[in-house]
């Protein structure tokens, strides 16, 4: 029955949306059903046993009603025993076994949930960090968690209680309406004859005020926003001298937080009294109407009791409805969302790491062959126009270009994320399609821009680049990238935690953990994108030198920003709105006159000047 919640203080409920239930939700979201299939048999026994402890239930209105009756010298049931206390003992034994099967029930129920939702939760995790970068341009990573936590636990929370209790109330609300029938068929016309209306009368003016209750949890909700807006800002605030103005904001919709619970509470206080003379008067109605069967002969005291019992049970199972098949909706809708995920197209990547080995090893030879690009999500906007690059392997080749011109993209490219719509992306001489994404990608490594390091120690970060990797491959990697020294000065040393939790580590040192990373992978092709906010000198050098350390060897295609870091580069290719605009070495650029490159660089000798 609705549980009336006016009070404004009351914390917002996250309410799930709820899904239209019809013949194709429904058999969409029987395919989630497959993953109760491994643990069908406790499943059924647990349907079994709730089927059973249901009944049982069912049986106490009679033993309680034979009891009072014994008492009065009245023994209606042949079955049962003609003694008080052998009755109640009998009620006892009753009550043990049936607390025995209500335990299994409710054990193998959450067993078979558990389970299988964790084998939902498995599968939709790994399809989504299977699932192309595309996917995740369209989508917020907020909305993606919520699917992984507030989805599931709807539908977990469904299977585990929702479903069982659907069963059961089903039971009790048939089972309750026959033995009511069988009790007194007097009593029952005249209770059958109310009851449901008052049910439904209270479900709908119920749902009324709790909508009532979450307009105020809206308002307030504002409100909050407001304080939080205005906290963040506070230096905003107070510069526009805006004091008065946002605590007027705050108090007018603090009133409105007010009014409307003030409104709600007048529905409630109807509600309550309704609760109270309707519901309640239809229980005197039927003691009433009852006793004079009772005083008229027709009827014994103990099946009255027996009577009034069974009707709560039908009443309570009445009003359970409505809350009850909302949750099913929001479990159907929290379904679909999840089988959207599930159905979508992965990558070709195994969830076992032993697939994953390199198949196909890659020299280092790249060749971007007449390549035409547009993110998918994007049509309308060219971002690479028929570029064509080829860097030989151990060669390094620096892009060049202003912000936008699509150099990312083509790190993006290399890295397989995204395929072109034109031309193609050659490894040593063979299109991409020929080899295993885990080929490319396991033989590729990029040392971003912005390092992103997970929350763990250093030794686990810099081992991300190859989990086999032994503590002295770890230390020499370290070392090699410059990093070893400051690790070493944290009195945790390698096992120094980072990430939100852990020390904040310096741009420069992120880096150097990047590098350290890269070079553990020992790839045959690395991309650098450079930071753009530059280091200071010290930390600069340290950095360029890992990077030297790292490029060595292998085929290096350089995201430049700072153009004095890639004079040594064998190719310079210059960038300009997805278009190759020239290409050259640092010497042959800088001497073009109208060139883009010689502009660029005379731009950052200016301004660094
Ligand atoms: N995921 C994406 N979806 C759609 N468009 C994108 C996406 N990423 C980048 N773009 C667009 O592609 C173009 C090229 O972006 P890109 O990041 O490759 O440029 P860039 O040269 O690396 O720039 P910067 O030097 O500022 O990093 C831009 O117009 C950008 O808005």
């Amino acid at each position: 029955m609705a549980r009336a919640r006016l009070n404004s203080g009351n914390a917002a409920e996250k309410e799930l949306p709820k899904a239209k239930l019809n013949k194709q939700t429904l058999k969409s979201v029987s395919k989630l059903l497959t993953y109760i299939k491994p643990y069908r048999g406790k499943f059924i026994a647990g349907l079994f046993f709730l089927f059973l402890s249901s009944l049982v239930a069912l049986v106490f209105p009679a033993i309680l009603g034979a009891l009072i009756d014994a008492a009065q010298g009245n023994y209606k049931y042949k079955f049962m025993p003609r003694s008080i206390n052998a009755i109640a003992i009998g009620g006892f034994i009753l009550l043990f076994a049936q607390a025995c099967v209500s335990f299994f029930r409710v054990v193998w129920f959450v067993q078979v949930a558990e389970r299988s939702l964790a084998d939902i939760r498995r599968d939709t995790y790994f399809k989504l960090v299977t699932l192309p970068m595309n996917f995740f341009a369209n989508r917020r990573v907020g909305e993606l968690n919520s699917r992984i936590s507030a989805d599931l636990s709807q539908i977990q929370d469904t299977l585990t209680t929702t479903f069982a209790e659907i069963i059961r109330q089903l039971v009790l609300l048939a089972g309750g309406v026959i033995l009511l029938v069988v009790v007194s068929i007097k009593l029952t016309l005249a209770v059958l004859a109310v009851l449901p209306f008052l049910v439904a009368f209270a479900v709908v003016f119920g749902k009324f005020i709790r909508n009532l209750s979450r307009q105020a949890q809206d308002k307030l909700a504002e409100s909050n926003t407001i304080v939080e807006e205005t906290l963040q800002g506070i230096a905003n605030v107070k510069a526009f001298v805006n004091e008065a103005f946002e605590a007027g904001r705050y108090d007018k919709n603090l009133r409105d937080v007010v009014g409307i619970a003030v409104k709600g509470a007048k529905f409630r206080g109807i509600f309550a009294s309704f609760i109270v003379f309707c519901m309640f008067g239809t229980f005197v109605g039927v003691i009433w109407y009852g006793s004079v069967l009772v005083s008229n002969g027709e009827m014994h005291t103990g099946d009255l009791t027996t009577f009034i019992m069974y009707s709560i049970f039908v009443g309570a199972a009445m009003g359970s409805f409505p809350d009850l098949y909302a949750n099913v909706q929001k479990a159907v809708g929290a379904s679909e969302r999840v089988l959207e995920i599930l159905s979508e197209e992965g990558e070709n990547i195994s969830i076992r790491e032993s697939d994953n080995v390199i198949k196909q090893h890659i020299q280092g030879n790249l060749t971007f062959q007449n390549i035409n690009f547009h993110y998918p999500s994007r049509p309308e906007i060219e971002v690479l126009k028929d570029v064509s690059i080829d860097a030989q392997a151990g060669q390094k080749v620096a892009i060049v270009g202003p912000s936008g011109s699509g150099k990312s993209t083509m790190a993006s490219l290399i890295l397989q994320f995204y395929h072109p719509q034109n031309g193609s992306m050659l490894f040593d001489g063979k299109p991409a399609a020929e080899y295993a994404l885990t080929d490319i990608r396991n033989q590729v490594a990029i040392v971003p821009q912005d390092v992103l390091l997970f929350g763990g120690t250093i030794r686990e970060n810099i081992a991300y680049g190859k989990r086999s990797a032994t503590n002295e491959e770890i230390m020499q990697a370290a070392k090699r990238a410059n990093a070893h020294q400051f690790i070493e000065g944290f009195p945790e040393g390698y096992d120094t935690v980072v990430g939100e939790r852990g020390v904040k580590l310096s741009g420069g040192q992120r880096q150097r953990i990047a590098i350290a990373r890269a070079l553990l992978k020992n790839p045959s092709i690395l991309i650098l994108d450079e930071a753009t906010s530059s280091l200071d000198s010290e930390s600069e050098r340290l950095v360029q030198e890992a990077l030297e350390e790292l490029m060595k060897g292998r085929t290096s295609i350089i995201i430049a920003h700072r153009l004095s870091t890639i004079r040594e580069a064998d190719k310079i290719v210059v960038l300009e709105k997805g278009r190759i605009i020239e290409t050259g070495t640092h010497e042959e650029l800088i001497t073009r006159e109208e060139g883009l490159y010689r502009y660029l660089s005379q731009l950052q000798f200016d301004t660094s000047a």
